[in-house]
């Protein structure tokens, strides 16, 4: 990775502010600058007779609570110009203020009273690997010269992936066999369905015709994905014009899609809920000509089983057998297991099951692999349906992933991970860094504090001094379908930036020159693990990912380890350390008589300083600190629902919550933060009923935006108006996501 020799990017004033030192002359204008905004918005929403945000403690706080602050990060969103803030005004402007209201107020100690950081066990893992590409053309297959022209020429594709993924499925499904495909990330399997679909419907001797309605039916979980297979196909269509592809996903207008339907689409690719509202309201959707059904990432379709979407499922499933028997099947997932096809009544006929790995299913089921039925896995524990019980042992992982993990105390998660931030997005060229965290809560705050505080304001741009151009995007189900979808693909287009997301963008995404994948919140399944560093090192690229664990929650990496994952460990201060290269985070002196601390002594006074800067922006209003305990509660019922399996490591109980309260910019201690919290942990250890239930409902909840279908009555509106009183749109958002409905 190459690294900049630019100069550091002078925040001295900020960084003063934020040390409870003097603000400098310079700080008077942004805040001027600040008031100004803040007047003027107030002017706006009594014109408009809004309801008066919460008291605002300064001018600089008012910031984020402005629609009109809305107004840049969109106009960005589009590629028009936009506005830049000034991040040393912002900070200015929020800390000094913060400091003047509130002489006295002191970042307390980050680096005392920690637990102790214990030694990562090092668990001997031999990864399971795969050579991305073989030697075989797609031009020895036999397939349309067309196809194979549009390969070369649109895709720039010319060989075949690995065994057990195009070059063994492709064959297979020509030759008209089911199949189950379970293939590292990245690795090719959205073509290893489409080609075989294409050529099958151009190939058919009775010209396909549009009003035919579907021949093929994909089902993806999340729109993006959808999004994604529909592009694959349109580019694969392009010598067939006759058949037509589709998609439905949640968040679109319905009545244009069943004006689409009623037009006919013969390869459907949707989401399941939408396609279950079509298929209960709308009279032009037929499935007897159906040949095809692809259920990709099949395994995340099978935990919405769990979750109690088997409705879902079911409505879909009967409705393509009441019309058609006969069609073939195929199953998808980097996290396949035999498991999955308890999916309701989906009848494989004599399946090939296509996997890197020794003891794959087709090993195991080759016997009786011509039926496999819900019959087959009666005997599985379903008392034990919050774990993944039928996970895998192994996993194959992209050869050019390399996998750390980082273990900080709760107190300094949130300036390791900014300064993780900064040393990638300044001190290196070229990043791009997808972040996972475990709700959309989660997500906003973050997006919303890193913006504020380190961007200053501007959603896209430059950081000041000419560091190199930076993008700050955040993914998340309760976004509105139209910003969904510009983020995704300004993302995919984007340089160097940052997209803050939930497991909305875990599966399947095909996200182009992702450099690092950070997980600041561990995923609950070693399944989801495998599918969020799987958006790095795609398709024989590089990449690297970082999972952020707390001391407690150390034996996380031989749980990895017993799933064939294997991780190295980075270590804090080295993380922290680049704190050093950035005067802007230098601590200011008295009289300027001391000497400047040196090494780690230095490290921890300017991590310091950046806490501060955190903790002077959400204590700068009520309404921010509201917001931020709001997150803090977010992140406990996230906690709450891990599977019985890693309980032992991720349990409440073992998290000090003062400390975890300052990962979120909070002074005060956790039992500020309301009972209701304290209450549900309690009950919820004791009563496992109610913990389940609580778990279920979470990651319902998580799941519902991705496969809702936004028609649900009043959800959008509902969720709307709920929405409009989160501190993201009173704190200014500056993004369109708020300004809209969701899906
Ligand atoms: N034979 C090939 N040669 C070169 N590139 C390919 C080939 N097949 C697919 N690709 C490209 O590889 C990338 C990853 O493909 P795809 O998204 O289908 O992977 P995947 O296995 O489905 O990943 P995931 O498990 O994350 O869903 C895409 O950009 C795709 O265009």
């Amino acid at each position: 990775m190459a690294v900049t020799d630019g100069a550091p990017i002078p925040l001295s004033e900020p960084a003063a502010a934020a040390a409870g030192t003097s603000s400098g002359p310079r700080a008077a204008p942004a805040r001027r600058g600040m008031t100004q905004r803040a007047q003027a918005t107030k002017r706006k929403r009594q014109a408009s007779n809004e309801t008066a945000p919460a008291k605002r403690g300064n001018a600089a706080s008012s910031l984020p609570a402005k629609k009109t602050a809305a107004k840049p990060a969109q106009r960005g969103l589009k590629g028009k110009a936009q506005k830049v803030f000034s991040r040393k005004k912002a900070l200015a402007g929020a800390s000094e203020k913060s400091q003047e209201q509130k002489p006295g107020v002191k970042t307390s100690s980050l680096f005392k009273n920690n637990p102790e950081i214990p030694e990562l066990p090092r668990p001997e893992v031999k990864q399971v690997q795969e050579k991305v590409f073989s030697s075989d053309a797609f031009h020895e297959l036999d397939l349309h010269p067309h196809l194979i022209s549009t390969l070369n020429t649109v895709l720039n594709i010319f060989h075949m992936t690995s065994p057990s993924v195009q070059k063994q499925s492709i064959p297979a499904l020509l030759e008209g066999r089911d199949a189950l495909v379970r293939s590292q990330t990245g690795s090719g399997k959205t073509l290893a369905y489409c080609i075989p679909v294409v050529q099958s419907l151009q190939a058919m001797k009775t010209k396909i015709q549009r009003g035919d309605g579907p021949y093929a039916l994909v089902l993806v979980p999340t729109r993006e994905l959808a999004l994604q297979s529909f592009d694959t196909f349109q580019k694969l269509l392009k010598p067939f014009t006759w058949i037509v592809p589709g998609v439905l996903m949640g968040g679109e207008k319905r009545k244009s899609e069943k004006a689409r339907l009623r037009k006919g689409i013969n390869i459907l690719i949707s989401t399941p809920g939408r396609l279950v509202d079509h298929i209960k309201s709308t009279k032009n959707i037929h499935f007897n000509r159906i040949r095809w059904l692809v259920l990709d990432e099949a395994d995340r379709n099978r935990r919405i089983l769990d979750l109690g979407f088997e409705k879902t499922i079911t409505v879909i499933l009967n409705a393509i057998n009441a019309e058609c028997q006969e069609r073939q099947n195929v199953l998808l997932s980097a996290t396949l297991t035999e498991g999955v096809t308890r999916l309701a009544d989906i009848s494989l006929h004599n399946p090939v099951s296509i996997s890197v790995l020794e003891n794959s299913f087709d090993e195991e089921s080759s016997d009786d692999s011509d039926s496999l039925s819900d019959d087959d896995y009666d005997d599985d524990d379903d008392d034990d349906d919050d774990d993944d019980d039928d996970e895998l042992d192994g996993f194959a992982i992209p050869e050019g992933l390399e996998q750390y993990v980082v273990l900080v105390p709760s107190k300094l998660r949130l300036v390791c991970l900014a300064a993780f931030i900064l040393q990638k997005c300044k001190f290196e060229t070229d990043q791009k860094l997808i972040v996972f965290f475990s709700s959309c809560e989660l997500v906003e705050f973050h997006y919303h504090l890193f913006f504020q505080t380190l961007l200053g304001g501007a959603a896209s741009g430059q950081l000041p001094s000419g560091g190199p151009r930076l993008t700050f995007l955040r993914l998340h189900g309760n976004m509105d379908q139209e910003e969904r979808t510009a983020v995704f693909r300004e993302f995919a287009q984007a340089g160097p930036g940052v997209l803050f997301c939930t497991d909305v963008a875990a599966r399947g995404l095909d996200l182009p020159q992702v450099t690092w994948i950070v997980q600041y919140n561990a995923p609950s399944s070693a399944a989801e693990y495998i599918h969020r560093i799987g958006r790095t090192a795609r398709i024989g690229c590089h990449g690297s990912s970082l999972l952020f664990l707390a001391p407690s929650e150390a034996e996380y990496v031989s749980s990895l380890a017993s799933h064939k994952i294997n991780t190295s460990e980075m270590k804090m201060d080295d993380i922290l350390s680049v704190l050093t290269r950035d005067d802007s985070f230098q601590a200011r002196r008295g009289g300027g008589q001391q000497p400047q601390a040196v090494g780690p002594q230095e490290t921890q006074e300017r991590a310091t300083v950046l806490q501060t800067v955190f903790e002077d922006y959400v204590h700068s209003c009520e309404g921010t600190v509201a917001w931020a305990k709001r997150a803090l509660q977010s992140f406990i019922r996230a906690y709450t629902t891990y599977p019985r399996s890693l309980k032992h490591i991720f349990h409440i109980r073992l998290l000090h919550l003062g400390h975890v309260a300052k990962s979120f910019g909070l002074r005060d201690a956790p039992q500020n933060l309301g009972g209701s919290t304290v209450k549900k942990r309690k009950v919820n250890v004791k009563r496992p009923d109610l913990r389940r239930r609580a778990q279920q409902q979470h990651l319902a909840e998580a799941l519902r935006s991705e496969y809702a279908s936004g028609l649900e009555a009043g959800g959008a509106k509902a969720r709307k108006q709920s929405r409009q009183a989160e501190p993201g749109d009173e704190l200014g958002e500056p993004s369109s996501a708020s300004s809209s409905s969701s899906s």
